[in-house]
């Protein structure tokens, strides 16, 4: 079976999903597997709407409204007849995100923002699973939340590796297409769960190893991985194919174009990645397998913005050591801060941290408590592998650098812009 991997912007607007057929008639589609993200920025959309519910309940009508209306032009577009099933199903689909809202009693922001977050996925594939079997691509629509199983922990969520292959399958049995969710799973009690945002690549990834599938192509909307973000960087240059270890480690370092926890189940069972252009599905774009290297040689650029910069360092002028370092980063584990970047010196001890859930705040009055902090917020933390001296004076051309580190592969700066 062949996997590929739909995102956001691969069925954004009636277009895009036109196109999505025009991939398929291109490529071919019998025994594959259809994973699917949700439409566009619907899952931006639907943050906002689990922040009103919590935050802001004057916008909260409002809110819902927009990722409704969204869905619903797009429908309108896609669907000549007006009598067709799908105006149902989406409206349904609503009047269960709004039911759940309506009767929910958990506190939770996490659990919450999963339960509701999950439509966008859902949404997605019920659009487009009808789409293509009105054009005669015959599919068949499963809910990944009765194949991919995981433990409690909502919006980061652990798979259940053995529950998930047994389910994975048993369920996708025959040499035909299915349509399904990324991103997406659930817990013991059934609850919907996310793996953690951009996850759908991680979710392509989880459905072939346990079906030993044959390859995984994400299609995207650049001609493959590059040399450093198009949205960032002039002239990159397509890389043709590059290894698992390479891939790892420039996903790792954010290489947005592949969510990190795609290889791994990949690279154990050598399956091979494709990332090619839904633009241009006849070219070869990137492949990544075993020892590929990286071909061509050339430097590869990371950026990750909104980073925390945080300097720990003794009150009292003793020795920061390895125990406190350890409980340091059992806080910034428990609060799902992850850690890019460490520096160490006698008494001080620097971090360049991504706050995605803004959680630094909960931990900073118990750091303080034991240590001087000082911090500095949305800087920059780029990362070039491959490197040359050149290449780090371009990146730092008219910027402050606050931190840098250096080993054989790779340079790591962090700059305010
Ligand atoms: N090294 C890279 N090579 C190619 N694209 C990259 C790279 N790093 C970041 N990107 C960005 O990733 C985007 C595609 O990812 P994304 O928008 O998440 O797609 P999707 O929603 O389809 O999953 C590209 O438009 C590009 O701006
Ligand atoms: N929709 C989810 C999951 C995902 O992977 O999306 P995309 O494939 O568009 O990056 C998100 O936006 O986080």
């Amino acid at each position: 079976m062949k996997v590929f991997k739909f995102g956001g912007a691969s069925i954004k607007d009636p277009q895009a999903i036109r196109n999505v057929l025009h991939v398929l008639k291109t490529v071919g589609f019998t025994d594959s597997l259809i994973i699917a993200s949700a439409m566009g920025k619907t899952t931006n959309a639907l943050e906002d709407v689990v922040n009103s519910y919590f935050k802001k309940p004057d916008e909260l009508k409002n809110s819902i409204e927009i990722v409704k209306n969204y869905h619903l032009d797009i429908v309108a577009d896609l669907f000549t007849d007006k009598n067709h099933v799908i105006f149902d199903r989406i409206s349904a689909l609503f009047t269960e995100m709004e039911l759940f809202l309506a009767n929910n009693k958990s506190p939770n922001y996490n659990f919450v923002y999963d339960q509701m977050v999950s439509y966008g996925e859902i949404i997605a594939t019920t659009v487009l699973s009808n789409f293509l079997n009105d054009q005669q691509i015959e599919n068949t629509w499963i809910d990944a939340r009765n194949l991919v199983k995981t433990d409690t922990t909502y919006r980061d969520a652990i798979v259940d590796w053995k529950a998930t292959e047994e389910n994975i399958t048993n369920q996708l049995k025959d040499q035909k297409l299915y349509i399904t969710q990324g991103f997406i799973g659930s817990d013991a009690n059934n609850f919907s769960v996310t793996l953690g945002r951009e996850g759908s690549d991680y979710s392509a990834a989880i459905f072939a190893y346990c079906l030993n599938a044959e390859s995984v192509t994400i299609w995207k909307d650049v001609p493959g991985v590059l040399n450093a973000d198009p949205r960032y960087f002039e002239d990159t240059v397509l890389l043709n194919k590059i290894s698992y270890h390479e891939a790892i480690e420039l996903a790792f370092y954010g290489a947005s174009v592949i969510h990190p926890k795609t290889l791994q189940p990949l690279q154990r069972k050598e399956i091979p990645l494709y990332v090619k252009s839904f633009v241009n599905p006849t070219l070869p774009g990137t492949s990544v397998s075993k020892g590929a290297g990286l071909e061509p040689q050339t430097a590869c650029f990371i950026v990750k913005k909104n980073q925390l910069l945080i300097l720990i360092s003794s009150k009292d002028f003793s020795f920061v050591m390895e125990h406190q370092v350890s409980d340091i980063f059992k806080l910034f584990a428990e609060q799902h801060i992850k850690v890019n970047v460490i520096q160490n010196s006698a008494i001080s001890f620097t971090v360049c941290v991504e706050d995605k859930f803004g959680n630094f705040d909960h931990i900073f009055e118990d750091l303080a408590k034991n240590f001087n902090i000082t911090y500095n917020e949305n800087v920059s933390l780029y990362t070039i592998r491959h490197f040359s001296s050149k290449d780090a004076e371009k990146v730092i051309a008219g910027k402050t650098v606050l931190l840098q580190q250096v080993n054989r592969e790779t340079i790591q700066i962090v700059t305010k812009e």
